[in-house]
């Protein structure tokens, strides 16, 4: 079948286009503390795929857009692989500690191509872009060296203190940027240079102020209320219902893993299983805290997502694992699953050996898996057996794991959502 070429949007003619290669830079190097969890907000699901996966779609799917270059957070190589797996964007670049520490790094990136003369600069975190904003953008940039897609302030404004109102602001000539911001990609790589390191105590938060420090005359065209950025877990929510009433929810099939971990007793006080720390006369041997339950629960996830093994993802020859709570092998196996778009609804571990008794602790680490895997306590299995004191089990030489997990992945096959 031949693909069809993106269709331009109404907003595609009017002001002189530019000429030349226009190439979308998505930042997504932040962490989403406003947003707050484990995982940064980008690499949240949302209608079956990650913000930023919705960010990158849009831009592949306009025919005015030439290149997608994505810059990530140094050690979200991984979630970027699974939220972007099939889409054509150029290699990630790594980000720094701002923004505008990370536009400046893509803007290098881009600029040593040589191909690229115009840039849009857009939030990952902004997932629905209407086709229409980026060509009233880039139209703009054919006779301004900068363009700002921006709504226009509709509320009175207030200066509060001490949650005491201290004034009203004029909202008069004033307006709410929006992402994607579009240049030259030479100015914009120049100012971006000019005011790195001389921003401090704060970042310039977008790349129109960038632009205006520089002296550029930036273009103001309109945004689109649609575009809205997800900083809180509200403007999520605000997206989730968005899409619901659209009807663009996705089709999720079931998909389940299984995972199976060994350790080995050890001198100690302690073995720590499904999170917890259970008081026993040995320890459990392991590079990390060897919580053989939780390793057993993190490989279920990552088979139930075809993403290899816990050894691939946490070598035990790599120095940062030494001693490391399992905690975190668990939350970036989930990481990834939400990355591509997934949700955890079951999941089920079974701890076999004579000694310690699992029973007195088995709330206690049902309440601790709820809190990694946002499941509630109804959906999760604890369980016990002893091998007749049979085996290396039986001898009480060590203790064995099994688990499984089912996630809901997004049908392959269904049409992507709208959005
Ligand atoms: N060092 C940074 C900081 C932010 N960003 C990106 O810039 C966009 C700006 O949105 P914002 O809501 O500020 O994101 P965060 O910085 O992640 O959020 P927070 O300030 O709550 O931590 C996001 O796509 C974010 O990933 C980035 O690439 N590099
Ligand atoms: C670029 C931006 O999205 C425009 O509204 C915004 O400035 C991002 O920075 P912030 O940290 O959310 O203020």
């Amino acid at each position: 079948m031949t693909p069809t070429r993106p269709q331009p949007s109404d907003d595609a003619v009017g002001d002189a286009p530019p000429r030349g290669r226009a190439a979308a830079l998505i930042v997504a190097a932040g962490r989403g503390r406003r947003f707050g969890g484990g995982v940064p907000k980008q690499y949240q699901a949302l209608g079956g795929r990650a913000l930023l996966a919705h960010a990158a779609a849009a831009f592949l799917a306009h025919p005015r857009i030439d290149l997608v270059q994505v810059v990530i957070g140094p050690d979200d190589r991984d979630l970027h692989d699974r939220a972007l797996a099939g889409l054509e964007v150029a290699p990630p670049v790594i980000g720094g500690a701002e923004r505008q520490d990370s536009v400046r790094l893509g803007l290098e990136a881009l600029a040593a191509r040589g191909d690229i003369d115009f840039v849009l600069v857009h939030d990952a975190a902004r997932p629905f872009l209407p086709a229409g904003m980026i060509d009233r953008v880039l139209n703009a940039l054919g006779d301004a060296p900068a363009a700002l897609p921006a709504l226009a302030v509709t509320d009175t404004l207030k200066r509060g203190e001490a949650m005491t109102v201290a004034g009203t602001v004029s909202r008069d000539g004033l307006w709410r940027a929006q992402t994607p911001q579009g240049a030259r990609l030479d100015l914009l790589l120049a100012a971006h240079r000019a005011a790195a390191g001389h921003t401090l105590p704060r970042a310039l938060t977008d790349d129109a102020a960038v632009m205006e420090a520089a002296g550029h005359a930036v273009r103001l065209v309109d945004g689109d209320e649609a575009a809205f950025k997800i900083t809180t877990t509200a403007d999520m929510d605000r997206a989730r219902q968005l899409l619901a009433r659209r009807g663009q929810t996705a089709t999720l099939l079931p998909a389940t893993g299984s995972g199976f971990d060994v350790h080995a007793f050890a001198p100690g006080d302690h073995v720590w299983l499904c999170g917890v720390p259970v008081p026993h006369d040995q320890g459990l041997s392991g590079h990390s805290d060897a919580d053989v339950a939780l390793h057993a629960l993190t490989d279920a996830v990552l088979g139930a997502i075809a993403a290899d093994d816990i050894g691939r993802h946490f070598p035990p020859t790599d120095a940062r694992w030494r001693g490391a709570s399992s905690d975190r092998f668990l939350i970036h196996a989930l990481a990834l699953m939400g990355a591509m778009g997934g949700r955890l609804v079951h999941c089920d571990v079974t701890i076999i050996g004579e000694r310690p008794k699992v029973g007195p602790h088995r709330e206690a680490m049902r309440r601790r898996l709820a809190e990694l895997t946002g499941l509630p306590p109804a959906r999760i299995g604890v369980k016990a057996t002893t091998t007749e004191q049979l085996g290396f089990t039986g001898r009480r030489e060590g203790l064995a794991a099994m688990a499984t997990a089912t996630v809901l992945l997004p049908d392959l096959s269904a049409p992507e959502p709208v959005v």
